[in-house]
């Protein structure tokens, strides 16, 4: 795992268009290691076929505590680089969480409220599956931004399956946002709502994100919500 020494792009980024990427956080070998762990059963706590629930068509696994040594680095990682941006939206859209700066110190927060469940995860899809546009909230406790790794390499691996960002603006018509990755590249996103800066003053949009259909291949991903489930 490779953490970028600037964060300038992912701050100006995620203020500007709700997303942000980190080029090549994983290394091929670390994503087929992780795209490799999908079959067995022994590292999850549940397998969801999205079909059966109207989410889209693929599958995905929740992993168990404790998690693959890797997906707990990033998680962990991670988290203390979105902190600033989380505070900083949580303000701006005044809501009075704030977010402690070591992901430990959030999860006893979680459990404390009931929220104990892990929610990292693995998904598959192969060819015509995709991912209906949705929100991860698991709970009232809510880390407004998470990270999706891409664990395939397009062309090679798969066709089709781009990630998908929708923003709906009070009033206004919705924004999408199509995020192109390869494979090792994160995509950090809202969860739910951000602020965006108005001529006046901030306004709230909602995000959704969601994949689109698979035209050929299978293409694995790796989630990583940073608030745990009810
Ligand atoms: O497969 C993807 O790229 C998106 C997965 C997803 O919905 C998530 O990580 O929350
Ligand atoms: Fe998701």
């Amino acid at each position: 795992m490779t953490l970028q020494p600037s964060t300038d792009n992912l701050v100006s980024d995620l203020n500007r268009f709700g997303c942000a990427t980190l080029k090549g956080l994983l290394s091929p070998a670390e994503c087929t290691a992780l795209s490799s762990i999908y079959p067995g059963s022994d590292a999850f706590r549940s397998h969801i076929h999205m079909a059966r629930h109207g989410f889209g068509k693929g599958e995905y696994k929740y992993f168990s505590y404790p998690l693959p040594q890797l997906v707990q680095d990033l998680r962990t990682q991670l988290y203390p680089l979105l902190v600033p941006v989380a505070n900083a939206w949580n303000a701006r859209m005044g809501l009075d969480s704030r977010f402690p700066t070591d992901h430990a110190d959030y999860l006893k927060a979680c459990h404390a409220a009931g929220q104990l469940r892990p929610t990292p995860l693995l998904l598959q899809y192969g060819t015509g599956d995709f991912n209906c546009l949705h929100q991860d909230v698991y709970g009232e406790l809510l880390f407004p931004l998470q990270v999706a790794v891409l664990l395939s390499q397009p062309g090679a691996d798969f066709e089709g399956g781009e990630f998908v960002l929708t923003e709906q603006r009070p009033r206004m018509q919705s924004r999408a946002e199509v995020v192109t990755l390869n494979q090792g590249d994160a995509v950090v996103f809202a969860v739910r709502d951000r602020p965006v800066a108005g001529t006046k003053r901030d306004y709230r949009v909602k995000m959704r994100h969601g994949v689109s259909r698979i035209k050929s291949g299978t293409r694995h991903t790796l989630g990583i919500i940073f608030h745990d489930a009810q």
